[in-house]
């Protein structure tokens, strides 16, 4: 169970990977973004690009409202500065518990939500032995295991991978109609209860090139996709499909539907990183508290440079404080108006 936090609360920023540029981007959103939200990040302040004006508190409650003045820092100690470009394993405890302890906030309505900046997930292998293979799936565990999907959104488009995180060999196998189910029935609630759609219509991709052409370069579309589309459609879903992964992402065929479920990583994320990178947000749908993220990684060949672009990560925490705003509305209006 979530607790709704006060509306004056942070939202929170995990550090990412020190090495990457999720402490810069987070600084630089801070300056574009803290004059008019509450934010709060968690890290290392040696981590920090050198002259980032930062406050230390103890906690969340003395982050409330905008801070425009310094950047609210819940400061941890890594043991190490970072290094740009060059991960250190000492490091991704520290990276991993900077998550946990800002979904605990979250989960405890000490923040409103909690945005995350990049992770390496190689360098939390290797350093902490992480047991998942991104952010979702420990977020996903930490909420008590329950079923999440990754989104991805930017002003003309949204996608949504069925799979994430596997290798392109196993992908076949782990599309099951029940992961195929929850996927499309937890888009669109989210789509409802966050994005404000009120009828979504989702496009779903096929897993094969043509979509199978009719059985002749694959079965997946006709043995499972396609008969549980059907019985989905029997249950008042709007959906489109199965439909060719090639042709379902040019503008007009854009504009037919309010998210795209696709069967694999790739087939998601490389048409809406191309048409928005700079402004893209990955969201993960189905918890019970709201986390966003940019939708880039740890860019390591920049880092430390001065030049990454935090347009991702302001857009990121612009999503996230809308989606709390929507939660809070709906949780008021469910208790006539006092919350
Ligand atoms: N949410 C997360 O935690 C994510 C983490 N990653 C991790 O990031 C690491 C690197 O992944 P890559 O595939 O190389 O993707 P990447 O997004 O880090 O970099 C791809 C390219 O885009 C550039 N780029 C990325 N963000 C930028 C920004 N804000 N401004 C300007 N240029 C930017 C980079 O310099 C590079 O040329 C991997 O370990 C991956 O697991 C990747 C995506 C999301
Ligand atoms: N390719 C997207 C990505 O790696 C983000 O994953 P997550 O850490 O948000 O699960």
């Amino acid at each position: 169970m979530t607790a709704v936090a006060a509306p004056g609360a942070p939202i929170v920023i995990s550090c990412g990977e020190p090495a990457g540029i999720g402490p810069e981007v987070a600084a630089d959103a801070w300056r574009v973004l803290g004059g008019d939200m509450a934010l709060l990040w968690i890290g290392d302040p040696r981590h920090l690009p050198s002259g980032t004006p930062y406050r230390e508190v103890t906690d969340a409650a003395q982050a409330h409202g905008p801070c425009p003045d310094a950047l609210p820092v819940l400061a941890r100690d890594f043991g190490a500065p970072r290094v740009p470009g060059t991960p250190n394993p000492a490091h991704a405890q520290g990276v991993i518990d900077a998550i946990a302890d800002g979904v605990g906030l979250v989960m405890a309505g000490a923040a409103r939500a909690i945005c995350t900046a990049p992770i390496s997930k190689a360098a939390l292998i290797d350093g902490a032995d992480f047991a998942y293979p991104g952010h979702t799936e420990f977020l996903a565990a930490l909420a008590g295991d329950v079923p999440v999907v990754m989104m991805l959104a930017c002003t003309e488009l949204r996608v949504v991978p069925a799979t994430i995180h596997i290798p392109l060999k196993d992908v076949a196998a782990a599309l099951t109609p029940a992961v195929l189910r929850d996927t499309l029935r937890i888009t669109r609630d989210a789509l409802m209860r966050d994005f404000g759609v009120t009828a979504p219509r989702i496009a779903v991709a096929g897993l094969n090139p043509h979509a199978g052409e009719d059985g002749k370069m694959g079965t997946e579309e006709r043995e499972m996709i396609a008969p549980l589309l059907d019985a989905l459609r029997a249950e008042g879903f709007d959906l489109a499909g199965p439909l060719p992964g090639d042709t379902m992402f040019h503008a007009a065929a854009r504009a037919g539907y309010d998210a795209a479920v696709c069967m694999y990583h790739d087939q998601a994320l490389i048409p809406i990183k191309t048409i928005d990178f700079a402004g893209g947000v990955n969201v993960t749908l189905g918890l019970p508290f709201v986390r966003t993220s940019p939708d880039h990684g740890t860019a390591y060949g920049i880092a430390g440079q001065g030049v990454a672009d935090a347009t991702s990560m302001i857009a990121a925490l612009r999503m996230a404080r809308d989606m709390a705003d929507a939660r809070m509305g709906a949780a008021a209006g469910a208790s006539g108006g006092s919350i």
